[in-house]
């Protein structure tokens, strides 16, 4: 069973790396994938069209545009493929702190890019192009970033899975996420079930998926989908999404990081091997740079 295998996968690896596979070609699939994996990757060059654009700035926060204004930014087959390339960018990243991901032209993401869904209705070629976009993503969710989707315009389909594979989504007055799929004929795919009930609980993703509602900032913020409202002028979206991040992300890089993955390893390990990992993780940061310098202006929490 694939998903067993996942874990028993995830826990060996925690011994040799403190048990974040946040690492390049940390995947979650194992070897018997690779094949599959090179195959989809062939047919997913057929689907030419936009882009997946990443800016590392100075201040340890990157910003990811999914960009493919002409089709309200859905997903390509290229853009998959460069999902995963700057995903992996983003694992060599050590100096980061944060990320945000957004949407070109003032929408976030209509999807899977359709023309692309009507050539791969063969369902083995569905799930090989489902296990390509739930590595990415999985892999997306664990970096040791502090990641924040910025939803402006809509998020349907596969752009509202992409939106719950970051730790928290900030939406637009007027924005909209909405789980389109059922109307689809269809399921998510690419992980976002698993990630949604994990952040808005059962009752509510069964809601969402059953009922293909629209979650508007309000809706979103009631059940937990949303962490906030932000203004959809041009550029200000961003703008408050950077400075409502950098609330989380102030601070040395090696700490937000440690964050990140204790957080990761108690979401994703069973409490014995997260409270080892939380450990090891711990003797990164004990004695480092950051608590000496602490320790030394004896810090006050008033
Ligand atoms: C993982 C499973 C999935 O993601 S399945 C895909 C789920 N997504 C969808 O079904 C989205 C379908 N599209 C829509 O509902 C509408 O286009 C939305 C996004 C609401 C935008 O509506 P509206 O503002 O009226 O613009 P429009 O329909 O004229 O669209 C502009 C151009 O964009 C295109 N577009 C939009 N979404 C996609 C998509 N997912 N794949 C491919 N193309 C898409 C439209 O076809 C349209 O193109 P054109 O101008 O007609 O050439």
């Amino acid at each position: 069973m694939a998903l067993s295998y996942v874990g028993r996968h995830l826990i060996r690896r925690t011994h040799v790396t403190l048990g974040l596979p946040c690492r390049r070609g940390g995947a979650v699939y194992g070897s018997g994938y690779r094949a599959e994996e090179e195959e989809i990757r062939q047919k997913l060059q057929g689907f030419p069209g936009g882009s997946i654009n990443l800016v590392k700035q100075e201040s340890g926060i990157a910003v990811m545009t999914i960009s493919n204004p002409a089709r309200m930014n859905a997903f390509s087959g290229t853009m998959m493929l460069e999902l995963h390339d700057r995903v992996s960018e983003l694992e060599e990243w050590t100096e980061g702190k944060g990320l945000i991901v957004r949407g070109d032209a003032g929408t976030f993401c209509s999807g899977s890019d359709l023309n692309a869904v009507r050539a791969i209705a063969d369902p083995q070629e569905g799930m090989k192009m489902c296990m390509f976009m739930q590595n990415a993503l999985t892999r997306l969710l664990r970096l040791p970033l502090i990641s924040v989707a910025v939803v402006e315009g809509k998020a349907l389909g596969g752009g509202s899975e992409l939106t719950t594979a970051c730790d928290f989504r900030l939406m637009a007055t007027d924005s909209e996420i909405r789980f389109v799929h059922k109307h689809m004929g269809l399921v998510p795919g690419w992980g976002g079930a698993a990630r949604l009930v994990r952040i808005v609980g059962s009752q509510n993703a069964l809601k969402l998926l059953g009922g293909a509602q629209k979650v508007d900032p309000a809706y979103g913020e009631r059940i937990g989908l949303s962490d906030g409202t932000v203004d959809p002028l041009e550029g200000a979206a961003l703008e408050a999404a950077e400075q409502w991040l950098s609330g989380f992300t102030k601070g040395p890089a090696p700490v937000i990081r440690a964050v990140k993955k204790v957080v990761v390893s108690g979401r994703e390990l069973p409490l014995e091997d997260a409270l080892r990992t939380e450990r090891e993780v711990f003797g990164t940061v004990w004695g480092g740079p950051a608590n000496l310098e602490a320790l030394a202006r004896k810090a006050k929490h008033k």
